[in-house]
């Protein structure tokens, strides 16, 4: 098909040894549709023509039923094969898409919504069936049967092969020009979809903020207008194939009325065809047009089908066009994990880039860092500085000053427009990501709790087999033996979504226990801004000591006791770093950090 997607061409070559059988099992049919014409006419002309005895023609009778046998036989095949190249090719394109997904770097898996991707790798891909379960047999059977057709045509008479000749271009003339205008209707479609899944997910993710707030009815509008929407996108395509199909059926009957009527008037009027061949010509021209026009209805849903794969090749591109940007902003860098080669690649390096992570806990150092959400937006500035290994830092400033968005800069979950974050000397975006995330725990105020069991989600901190001592141990040192002595199943009882709820508090502890699994080199803490109890304060307080004992810790702090300890504070005022310095520093050179500072005291903060 003209226009074909790299995706597809990619799927294509591999289904090659499937398109050869296709295509001599087409033969075989064009030559059993054929065979049946003659046989048929032949037993007509001599029963009712020639008037000959029934025993004369059984012999014709059973090839005919021999030949029938077989072309369904072969009609049959021509759509397995259909079906497995679809399986196979829709087997590819999920993994791919999963694979794409799953590897994606942290900051383009955050990018996007998250119904529309569930709406790429689910429908978008089913989708694709018909390209070829139907619109690949379709054509091959079209592009070699109609043309054995015609040949048997022009050599019992011309003038009705020139007639089929002259007509059949306006069936395809016909399908192009609706199929184009189907594809861009396709993915019209599936865009209208990918925005009906975002907003339902949207929806029922925030559906009991949304009760809370007595929205839930304007939502349900939302979604209604959406699947309106959706609904519109879809009618308009039937629109186009209900017109489709009528057109092309007019253009079918003109045709054989004009071969009928021409081989009637040989037949009749001018006497120059025999009853035989005028009845297998008559035979043959309803096969003819018919496959040109399944032909169409199979082109008609080829180009939904196109549709559907584009969307999905637009979101394998854009993982390959943020990995190319990626790559011209590290120069000979590396980061993203899209193929096999690369991971061969990585493995590689590992031991020269990488090599930097091994010096533990890091140097981090920030070069004139500048960041924005999107143009016109909240812009982030911080010029050059730098942390020794094993310091605490604290990030301070009020809400909405950039303290989360500095810290995930540092984290590498966001990456800089301009400037660089360096760790150990080496831009850390020449690390290997998922090396650089085995060495940091990122505590945020609402952690990932996956459906599973409490030690389960404990257990994802670590990169190595744990026993339940271990577990065990990790939870208490974050402050959760408590919590999991009152749990029914205790380390065995399920949480997360369908299981046992968690308050924000035990969430964040969960996190810690996962840290304390884990050891790592770095720790950025989004320290709770709601108050703890005094003991679960002091638990996590040593616990959070324990830990960043050996580690480089960042934290954006919200508690006096946190910041009190810090060995350097960071000041953020409207995504600018104001100062940076020690407490007693700061009190005497910021005002409006001594300012935060009383606040704190007089109970603005814990
Ligand atoms: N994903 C985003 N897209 C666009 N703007 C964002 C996004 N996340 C945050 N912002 C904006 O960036 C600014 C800084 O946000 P950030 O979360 O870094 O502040 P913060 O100091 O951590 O605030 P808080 O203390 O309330 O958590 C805010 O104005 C916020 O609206």
């Amino acid at each position: 098909m003209k226009g074909k997607t790299g995706l597809m061409s990619e799927l294509m070559s591999v289904q090659r040894k499937r398109l050869v059988l296709l295509g001599g099992m087409s033969l075989a049919l064009g030559a059993a549709i054929s065979g049946q014409a003659a046989l048929l006419a032949e037993a007509v002309e001599r029963i009712f023509v020639q008037r000959a005895s029934f025993s004369s023609v059984v012999v014709i009778f059973g090839v005919l039923l021999a030949v029938i046998a077989a072309r369904t036989l072969l009609s049959y095949g021509n759509g397995r094969i259909g079906l497995q190249m679809a399986a196979s090719a829709k087997t590819e394109m999920r993994a791919a898409v999963l694979r794409k997904l799953a590897n994606a770097s942290v900051p383009s898996a955050l990018l996007g919504q998250t119904g529309g991707k569930v709406s790429v790798a689910l429908d978008a891909v089913d989708e694709a069936d018909s390209y070829f379960s139907q619109y690949m047999p379709r054509m091959m059977e079209a592009a070699i049967i109609p043309i054995l057709i015609l040949a048997v045509v022009f050599t019992q008479h011309t003038n009705s092969g020139w007639i089929m000749l002259v007509t059949a271009p306006f069936i395809p003339i016909f399908m192009v020009l609706v199929g184009l205008k189907t594809k861009n209707k396709s993915e019209e479609k599936f865009a209208q979809l990918a925005e009906f899944s975002g907003t339902f997910l949207d929806s029922l993710q925030g559906l009991v903020s949304l009760k809370l707030f007595g929205r839930a009815h304007r939502q349900q509008q939302e979604i209604e207008r959406s699947s309106l929407g959706y609904r519109d996108a879809t009618m308009g395509i039937l629109r186009i194939a209900f017109t489709n199909t009528f057109m092309l059926e007019s253009i079918v009957m003109l045709s054989i009325g004009m071969v009928a009527l021409e081989l009637a008037l040989q037949l009749l009027v001018f006497k120059s065809l025999s009853f035989h061949t005028a009845f297998l010509i008559l035979l043959l021209v309803p096969e003819y047009y018919s496959l040109l026009k399944n032909t169409g209805t199979a082109f008609h849903n080829g180009r939904t089908s196109m549709g559907a794969v584009s969307k999905v090749e637009e979101m394998l591109a854009e993982t390959r066009e943020e990995r190319a940007i990626m790559d011209s902003r590290e120069g000979a860098g590396k980061t993203d994990v899209t193929d096999e080669g690369d991971r061969m690649d990585k493995a590689d390096k590992h031991g020269t880039a990488d090599s930097g992570l091994f010096r533990m806990p890091p140097s981090i150092e920030l070069r004139n860092i500048r960041f924005r959400y999107a143009p016109d937006s909240f812009e982030l500035a911080v010029g050059s500085l730098s942390f020794r290994p094993g310091e605490q830092i604290a990030i301070v400033g009020k809400s909405g000053s950039g303290k989360t968005t500095l810290l995930h800069l540092i984290a590498g979950l966001l990456k800089p427009l301009s400037g660089e974050v360096l760790v150990n000397g080496r831009p850390l975006a020449q690390y290997d990501e998922a090396s650089w995330f085995d060495r940091i725990s990122y505590i945020t105020q609402h952690p990932y709790i996956f459906a599973g069991t409490f030690a389960d989600n404990i257990v994802i901190g670590a990169d190595r087999d744990v026993s339940r001592a271990d577990i065990v141990q990790a939870a208490e040192a974050a402050g959760l033996a408590a919590v999991a002595a009152e749990l029914d199943k205790g380390y065995d009882t399920f949480v997360g979504e369908g299981g046992r709820g968690l308050s924000g508090g035990e969430k964040q502890r969960l996190a810690l226990a996962r840290a304390f699994l884990k050891r790592p080199n770095v720790i950025l803490f989004d320290e709770p801004t709601v108050g703890l109890d005094l003991q679960t304060e002091r638990v996590l307080q040593r616990s959070i000591a324990d830990l960043a004992s050996k580690a480089t810790m960042i934290t954006v702090a919200h508690r006096l006791y946190t910041i009190r300890h810090a060995d350097r504070i960071l000041f953020m005022d409207n995504g600018v770093l104001l100062d940076c310095g020690s407490h007693e520093e700061l009190l005497v050179r910021l005002p409006q950090y001594a300012e935060m500072v009383d606040v704190g005291r007089k109970g603005g903060f814990a």
